[in-house]
């Protein structure tokens, strides 16, 4: 075949690869593929295998062109030309056959001065002063001199490749980043399908990341890439919990293993515990204030950046910034625990500035203007939040750009917002985040350039609900960036998932420290047991004796639902209390106005659900009462954790049920006493009933409707459904319903309630 020919074949494979999988792809297809893929990672995939094969086509005809060459200059040594002996050579279109072209080639790399380039084993070069023959166009394919030096070029990267599968299959020493990344991977693999003793031969996981080397490897190897990818990226993460671990019984050398991971980990946590003793000491030092003696100016940190710090009143570091900057500057990946209101933020927005700054001053010419910094939140109060914080420390630096993408908000609008202004920093939430991935090919190539990901209460990024949309998008951006985790809890089966996100030689940082209590000294904890009957009076009675007490209120009350947190609203709101409500039920314009507005206030309520729980900063909360179980221990300190922020006092009271009494376990390890109840004022009882009674139906049944699926989704009560509805009536009476409202069929039938007494089903 002719060398054309071979060409042109080689270039429309992708495009009808391309276009097959386009089709398969579009118009209402299957979300999934095989092997797991979702539509996008498929169509990628294709995409991949096409350019691989065209690479692969183009090397060989180089080669041949270049054996061609080679034996006509030992045939021109010998004294005779063997052009004549080949085959299939035809006049091109300049009019030049490829045998002439290979006799004119052969005469210029035999001249002086160009020997080196066509020398029996293709040795090193000697000189790479020669001039290339001035005769030739840079574009000709037959530039030997290129074609050694693009071989020398592929042999130094095989060999950093080589060091990496060296390391892989027989090192265990820490060697460079990407390394490490493996071969944690590879003690999961081992861990679940028992392969040998941590050394997995030649691992390397496929993840259709856009690291363009990866992708080759896992290409080439072409051993079941799909299926470790499938076990190993995403899956592993979606896979791995508690669970996993009881039900297979521990083989000798895995255990071997793990002891000697978790020696590993010992020693990394004993490195930093010098520091970061340090650093709580002079929290002690100072005490009531979260800040410490270290200075931003002190840091590598752009004077602009200082500039701003300065302007937003922040000079010293605190207790977690001075434990976590230093390393999060120097582009070490990070898992950063810290109390609630202890200026996490700041400790990775920082870096992430600078990343930014230095990725800048680089000067690279993309035509496509990358996302630099992707920061993950799992609300989106959260996200606007983190965004507004981001553009306090950029006030200086013009050119740079934060935007948000997060649900409830129109598609196009993002995606024009995108486009039209600077974006080297992304905040986002999972959900929307994804559908730009999956939807908008354009978006997913500027998140080509990420250099860095931060996952903002980063322990519930990764539990279950968000998981899923975790392992995709990390499989939709480069291995090869900086990672940082945060939160102010983080159990340990959440700190093990996190290592798929980590470098393996990842820095763990605890301000909390081992045994240790997550909560602040100054918040005073107290819960109360009572009735759900007498809960909306009690919650009534609470914030009037408070707002008696501190002239200056502002009260945080959750809720177990949106629906539940609605009747809260409208109940306190009748009774004349200063209430705004915040759940997802609410349209996103309203939630950001009430957000703003709560910050800014003092003397008000706010009625919410969990969608307020985590990281929220609303300054000076001088109460939080929980009505209620939260969902788990994490979500009580989160929920806690938006009073007493900065070092400042504060006041939580949790609500149960006497059956909600268990989830006291959860917590025994924290100061929190129990309150006894004191007797309702007659006026109190009266109010309440009347308020409630003039509560739409309709708010009702959905109140109804939502504590139901709260509590069937809790393990504890969900799997005794006679109980459960039984507790769920006594809720109804407590909202003024006689009888429980009836539930969907197919509704009663996912719940597992159909033909449970107590509950009704619609006809
Ligand atoms: N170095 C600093 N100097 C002064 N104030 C600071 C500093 N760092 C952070 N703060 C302030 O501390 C408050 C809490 O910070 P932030 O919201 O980052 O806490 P957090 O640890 O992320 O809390 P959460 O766990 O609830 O997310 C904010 O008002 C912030 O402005």
């Amino acid at each position: 075949m002719s060398c054309s020919a071979l060409r042109h074949r080689s270039k429309s494979l992708p495009k009808l690869l391309c276009n097959l999988s386009l089709i398969r792809t579009m118009g209402g297809g299957p979300r999934t593929f095989a092997g797991g893929l979702n539509k996008w990672q498929y169509k990628r995939m294709h995409e991949k295998l096409a350019r691989e094969k065209e690479r692969r086509l183009l090397q060989q005809e180089k080669q041949i062109y270049q054996a061609r060459l080679r034996t006509e200059i030992r045939a021109k040594i010998a004294g005779k030309s063997s052009s004549d002996d080949f085959s299939g050579s035809s006049p091109g279109a300049g009019g030049m056959s490829s045998k002439d072209h290979i006799r004119a080639l052969a005469d210029r790399f035999m001249k002086e001065g160009a020997e080196d380039l066509w020398n029996e084993d293709d040795g090193p070069i000697r000189s790479r002063t020669h001039g290339r023959p001035s005769n030739i166009p840079p574009s000709r394919p037959l530039d030997l001199r290129k074609i050694v030096t693009e071989k020398r070029a592929s042999i130094g990267s095989f060999e950093h490749r080589r060091n990496y599968s060296k390391w892989s299959r027989n090192s265990s020493s820490d060697e460079d980043d990407d390394d490490s990344v493996v071969r944690l991977e590879g003690g999961l693999l081992k861990k679940f399908h028992g392969k040998g003793g941590g050394r997995v031969e030649g691992l390397r996981f496929p993840r259709f990341s856009l690291d363009e080397e990866d992708s080759e490897k896992d290409m080439k190897r072409g051993d079941g890439g799909l299926d470790r990818k499938k076990m190993m990226s995403g899956a592993a993460l979606r896979n791995y919990d508690v669970k996993m671990d009881k039900r297979t019984p521990p083989r000798p050398d895995m255990e071997e293993s793990d002891l000697s991971s978790d020696i590993r980990e010992f020693h990394r946590d004993m490195r930093n515990r010098a520091s970061l003793e340090n650093a709580v000491n002079q929290q002690e030092v100072h005490e009531g204030s979260i800040l410490t003696q270290k200075r931003f100016d002190e840091y590598n940190i752009s004077p602009l950046t200082i500039k701003a710090l300065n302007l937003a009143g922040y000079v010293n570091l605190t207790v977690v910034q001075e434990a976590a900057l230093l390393e999060c500057l120097e582009g070490k990946d990070v898992l950063v625990k810290a109390k609630t209101g202890t200026g996490k933020s700041a400790a990775f927005l920082l870096p992430a500035i600078e990343a930014v700054v230095r990725a800048s001053n680089t000067n690279s010419t993309n035509r496509v203007p990358p996302i630099l910094v992707l920061i993950i939140s799992p609300t989106r109060e959260l996200a606007i939040q983190l965004a507004a914080e981001a553009n306090v420390l950029l006030r200086y630096h013009d050119g740079v750009g934060v935007q948000t993408l997060i649900g409830g908000t129109r598609f196009k609008l993002d995606q024009k917002r995108l486009e039209e202004n600077p974006c080297q920093i992304l905040v986002a939430t999972p959900g929307r985040l994804l559908d730009h991935i999956e939807n908008k090919s354009g978006f997913s190539v500027r998140l080509m350039g990420l250099k860095t990901l931060i996952l903002d209460e980063a322990d519930h990024l990764l539990d279950l609900g968000f998981r899923k949309d975790i392992e995709k998008i990390v499989d939709c951006i480069p291995r090869q960036r900086q990672s940082m985790l945060f939160s102010a809890t983080i159990p340990k089966e959440v700190r093990r998932i996190s290592q798929l996100l980590l470098k393996r030689d990842h820095i763990f940082v605890d301000t909390v420290g081992l045994g240790h209590i997550e909560t602040h000294d100054k918040v005073v904890q107290s819960y109360l047991v009572a009735p759900h009957e007498l809960h909306f009076h009690l919650v009534y009675q609470l914030l009037n004796e408070h707002i008696m007490k501190v002239p200056d209120y502002k009260v945080i009350v959750f809720c177990t639902t949106a629906m539940v947190t609605a009747f809260m609203y409208v109940l306190l709101r009748d009774l004349k209390m200063n209430v705004r409500e915040m759940h997802s039920r609410k349209p996103q314009l309203y939630r950001t106005r009430i957000s703003d507005e709560f910050r800014e206030s003092k003397c008000l309520t706010l009625v919410t659900s969990d969608v307020s729980s985590r990281g929220m900063n609303y300054p000076d909360v001088t109460l939080v009462i929980q009505v209620g179980i939260p969902s788990d221990r994490e979500q009580y300190i989160h929920r806690l954790g938006r009073t007493g922020r900065e070092g400042k006092d504060g006041k939580g009271i949790l609500l149960l049920a006497p059956w909600e009494e268990y989830f006291m376990n959860e917590i025994k390890d924290l100061p929190i006493e129990r309150s006894h109840l004191t007797e309702l004022g007659s006026d109190i009882k009266h109010k309440v009933e009347q308020s409630i009674e003039k509560i739409d139906l309709s708010i009702k049944e959905a109140a109804y409707h939502a504590w139901l699926g709260y509590y069937n989704s809790i393990a504890d009560i969900g799997r005794d459904k006679t109980t459960l509805a039984e507790l769920a009536n006594r809720f109804c009476q407590s909202i003024g319903l006689d009888r429980s409202p009836a539930l969907f069929r197919k509704t009663a039938l996912k719940m597992g309630l159909k033909g449970i007494p107590g509950i009704n089903i619609r006809k």
